[in-house]
């Protein structure tokens, strides 16, 4: 486990002092993927920083599985070190040197023998999907392969945690997820803890399961991503939220009155979406037990977090009354929240 306590940075500047983090309190547990998000100044690298103990916080403590890392010796920081592996947003590769001796690179420092090295670093290099391109230079490789050897590079001494420090952001949307998907799959294979610095609120929904919103070196809102997704707090949540295009579940795209004049005709009933009763095919099972009732879906948007899925789902249900009153017990019975929105 992590544990942030405390936690001030402080920079002298010419003539001020700059707190670029104020009293941070974190608690990671191992193996989870951990979000930390704001925008650009925030604090983020620098908090996640001071776990590989090259910088000190100014006050306050941080522990890894309960030891403070500023307490350590030099020698059980060295160790301390290699425990904690980092990517980067331009990858950091070198650029001399093949992505075969790249990932060794690490292992060369930690003195592992030649034939050990590239032993590991050839499995490295097939776990990130990345098998043929060993003796290729990082210049002959896309923007993804390069973070998938920066990946490799990250992983070269068994480390416990990786940070990602915006490790997607030069990336487009498709190699991004290709990215995130890795991540996650790397998490749950070797049961490595993440810490993923991000401005992008996408790549936290994907993966993290939990959050901490970053604004101007303080921490102003942490939780599940799943409850903040559903119900963001603070403005500047609510606004990485809505970046997202992830709907806070109560909104639609049409206004009520709108969905009113397009769909004047039997009852409109809007389903929200919270968590685990997403995955059950509802809308099959509801067209199942009510053939005699035509369904038309007016409009919907679900969107999928580690903690369920959230989001909503207009329905036009044409019938009788009877049947479309049945249809919404029904649905209440498959615990699904569903509000009539009209009834034509
Ligand atoms: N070594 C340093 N000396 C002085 N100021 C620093 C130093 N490192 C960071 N800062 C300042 O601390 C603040 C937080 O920076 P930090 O890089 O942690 O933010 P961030 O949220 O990671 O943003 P970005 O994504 O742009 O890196 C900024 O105002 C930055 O200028």
């Amino acid at each position: 486990m992590i544990r942030f306590k405390n936690v001030y940075k402080k920079y002298k500047l010419d003539k001020s002092i700059l707190t670029a983090v104020k009293d941070v309190n974190l608690e990671v547990n191992d193996g989870e993927i951990y979000g930390i998000i704001g925008y650009s100044g925030a604090g983020k690298s620098t908090l996640v920083r001071m776990l590989d103990g090259l910088e000190a916080p100014t006050s306050g403590s941080i522990e890894i599985n309960g030891k403070d890392i500023a307490k350590l010796s030099n020698r059980e920081l060295r160790e301390q070190r290699k425990k904690v592996g980092m990517i980067f947003q331009h990858f950091n590769l070198l650029w001399s040197r093949t992505i075969l001796e790249n990932v060794e690179l690490p292992l060369e420092i930690a003195g592992v023998s030649k034939s050990d090295r590239r032993e590991k670093a050839t499995k490295l290099i097939e776990l990130v999907g990345l098998h043929g391109r060993e003796n290729d230079y990082p210049s002959e490789l896309s923007g993804g392969q390069k973070q998938r050897v920066g990946i490799a590079r990250a992983l070269a001494n068994d480390p416990e945690i990786l940070i990602s420090d915006e490790a997607t952001s030069a990336l487009d949307p498709q190699t991004t997820d290709e990215i995130l998907d890795l991540l996650l799959e790397i998490n749950q294979k070797l049961n490595l803890t993440i810490m993923l610095i991000t401005h992008e609120m996408h790549a936290i929904r994907k993966v993290a399961q939990k959050v901490a919103v970053m604004q101007e070196g303080q921490v102003v809102e942490i939780g599940n991503v799943y409850d903040i997704f559903q119900n963001p707090q603070q403005a500047i949540t609510k606004r990485f939220v809505n970046e997202d295009g992830a709907p806070n579940a109560k909104d639609l795209s049409m206004t009520v009155d709108e969905i009113i004049k397009n769909y004047p005709n039997g009852m409109v009933i809007k389903l929200l979406f919270k968590g685990t009763q997403s995955q059950k095919p509802v809308v099959s099972q509801l067209i199942r037990e009510f053939d005699s009732l035509e369904l038309n879906i007016v409009e919907g948007s679900i969107h999928q977090t580690q903690g369920g899925s959230i989001g909503s789902l207009v329905l036009q249900l044409l019938g009788t009354a009877e049947d479309q009153n049945k249809a919404v017990e029904y649905l209440k019975s498959l615990n699904v929240e569903a509000e009539v929105i009209n009834r034509g």
